[in-house]
């Protein structure tokens, strides 16, 4: 029986998505005993440019507005489910990131059995090539797992038979329409389900998603589309691409894609805190001192200038990425682990925050690096600060997230520390990337016959303890966006919070045309942050820490 990494890792009476066990279904041509009760009203009517009738919602939709009818008999739903494809397009099959990215986790869900018995790819652009071509294109970037390599060729030859090629202009229905006939002539069984992942310049998402819905939809199952940011790059422009894409698409069909989200020690910060009784109580203002959200690059925007230039790092990084960690790691606890529970408190973490100030931004230059203070204003968060830094070409590449502790009142031990407290404050380092890790820092007493006392970690170090291969972000969202689960996608309410922090202050850098501090390349950063994080009382823990 096939079983997906998904489902081991869960283990086999976890609760799981709906979709996710039917796509388990279809392969082992099984059918678990939860699933059909979850089936139960099921068939939703779908606005896809008309209406139209889909399976996908169900549960995860809680605000959704589609309205949902009722299967009366399960074994229909049954039959229709197992007898049905998954078409994956690939709008700007020719880019970076479909290359980097998309096909390989598409590949890697394929080898690890976690796509429908029935699926193709598809990849369109305006570059000619033949379905050969595409092929071979895709094929030197295919790997399969460094701990599971048997079969790779065979299997990398049954998911290449799978992969065609379709070149059209992005604003032509015309060239959609054609789209729609091969995916149909590809589509088995009764519903065609699919899936379009715009990995192509933002200047043109709207225009795809015209064509798209009116010639390419499904007429027979659901239509989602994969949004890559830049979404927008300011509220402004953010608010224009959403009412556009809604004018097209049904907020629950747009799936807006922070591949940081589908990091595995991002998604591993609520079992984190919410599963150990250890760390929950410590979770506030009472013990925690401040919180830093690291990401640097130790190169720069090689083949990618023109859009940064453009976008900077504040939007590159900041407003989507780090701000969604951000979110994680505050909000209040969900009132259970679907979608619309935890985008509503990531929601009310973003609301609840500052609108970031001038005063708190340090911009520097190679090719971009910020340094940023954000503060949470509700009870749980009141005056602690949150620092962000963002920056590329510098001495080192990391993404991690550093919680210090507060200073123990009374401290028996303090004058065995010396005078610097900071030296023995506890701090709570959970590295994204890379070399995947959690560790606490804590006192300890080396041992011998004195009293002298050191910092030490408790290290969760991921490769030691699990050592089978990561799965990429993108494959996780991906199968995510497949199965219908909305958890790790950026809601449109979300967006507008994550922008109205970070708008007005991009406004002011431009209207004043601030001058950024130029750091050299391979360097820590700008000198003047250091300013920003003393005016908190904070020492960036990356910079002291000897384990950092
Ligand atoms: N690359 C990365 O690492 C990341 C990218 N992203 C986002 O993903 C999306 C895709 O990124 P990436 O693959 O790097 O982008 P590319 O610049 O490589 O563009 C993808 C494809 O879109 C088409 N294209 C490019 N420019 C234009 C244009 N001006 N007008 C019409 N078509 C154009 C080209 O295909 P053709 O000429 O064949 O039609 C190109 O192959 C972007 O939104 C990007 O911001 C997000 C995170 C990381
Ligand atoms: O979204 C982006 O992310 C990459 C970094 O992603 P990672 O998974 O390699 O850490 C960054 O280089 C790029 O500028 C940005 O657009």
């Amino acid at each position: 029986m096939a079983v997906c990494f998904r489902c081991h890792r869960f283990g086999a009476s976890a609760p799981s998505s709906v979709d996710h066990h039917r796509t388990l279904a279809r392969k082992n041509k099984v059918w678990p005993a939860s699933v059909p009760s979850l089936l139960a009203g099921h068939e939703a009517i779908r606005k896809w440019g008309f209406q139209m009738k889909s399976f996908n919602g169900y549960p995860l939709n809680v605000v959704s507005s589609q309205k949902e009818e009722p299967y009366a008999d399960h074994s229909k739903a049954k039959e229709e489910q197992i007898d049905s494809t998954v078409s994956i397009t690939v709008v700007g099959a020719s880019g970076d990131l479909a290359k980097k990215k998309i096909f390989p986790a598409l590949f890697a869900l394929f080898y690890e059995d976690c796509l429908p018995k029935h699926f193709t790819v598809f990849g369109y652009a305006r570059t000619q090539l033949t379905d050969e071509e595409l092929r071979n294109m895709i094929g030197k970037t295919l790997t399969c797992r460094i701990d599971k390599r048997e079969n790779c060729g065979d299997k990398m030859e049954q998911f290449l038979e799978r992969c065609f090629y379709h070149s059209g202009q992005y604003g032509s229905e015309e060239n959609f329409l054609e789209l729609d006939r091969k995916l149909k002539d590809k589509e088995v069984g009764k519903s065609a389900n699919r899936l379009f992942y715009l990995s192509i310049p933002p200047n043109i998402f709207v225009d795809v998603v015209r064509c798209a819905s009116r010639t390419a939809s499904s007429p027979t199952g659901w239509t989602r589309v994969i949004v890559e940011k830049p979404f927008g790059r300011d509220s402004q422009s953010s608010g224009e691409l959403t009412r556009s894409l809604k004018q097209h698409l049904t907020e629950d069909q747009i799936f807006r894609i922070d591949h940081y989200l589908g990091k595995e020690l991002v998604e591993n910060l609520s079992v984190l805190r919410f599963s150990n009784l250890v760390f929950e109580p410590l979770w506030s203002r009472k013990f925690i001192r401040n919180v830093q959200l690291i990401f640097s690059e130790d190169f720069g925007t090689e083949g990618r200038g023109g859009y940064f230039d453009s976008y900077g790092i504040i939007r590159d990084i900041m407003q989507n990425h780090l701000l969604q960690i951000l979110a994680l790691f505050a909000m209040e606890t969900p009132v259970s682990l679907d979608a619309e529970d935890i985008r509503n408190e990531k929601v009310k973490v973003l609301r609840s925050m500052r609108t970031l100030q001038l005063d708190d931004v340090v911009v520097g230059q190679y090719k971009g690096h910020t340094r940023a203070a954000l503060f949470i204003d509700n009870a749980r968060w009141d005056g602690v600060p949150f620092l962000m830094k963002a920056g590329k070409a510098l001495h080192t590449r990391r993404a991690e997230i550093r919680v210090q502790f507060r200073h123990v009142p009374g401290n028996l031990y303090k004058r065995n520390f010396g005078t610097d407290l900071d030296k023995a404050t506890n701090e709570l380092v959970i590295r994204v990337q890379p070399d995947e890790a959690i560790y606490l820092k804590i006192n300890n007493k080396i041992p011998g016959l004195g009293m002298r006392l050191d910092s030490s970690n408790l290290n969760l170090l991921y490769a030691s303890r699990y050592p089978r291969e990561i799965p990429d972000a993108y494959e996780r969202l991906l199968l995510d966006a497949i199965e219908g689960e909305r958890r790790l996608f950026i809601r449109s309410d979300e967006l507008d919070a994550a922008w109205a922090l970070f708008t007005p202050v991009l406004k002011e850098l431009d209207d004043k045309r601030i001058a950024p501090e130029l750091y050299p390349y391979g360097s820590r950063g700008p000198v003047g942050a250091h300013y920003l994080a003393a005016k908190y009382k904070v020492r960036w823990g990356d910079l002291i820490s000897q384990y950092s």
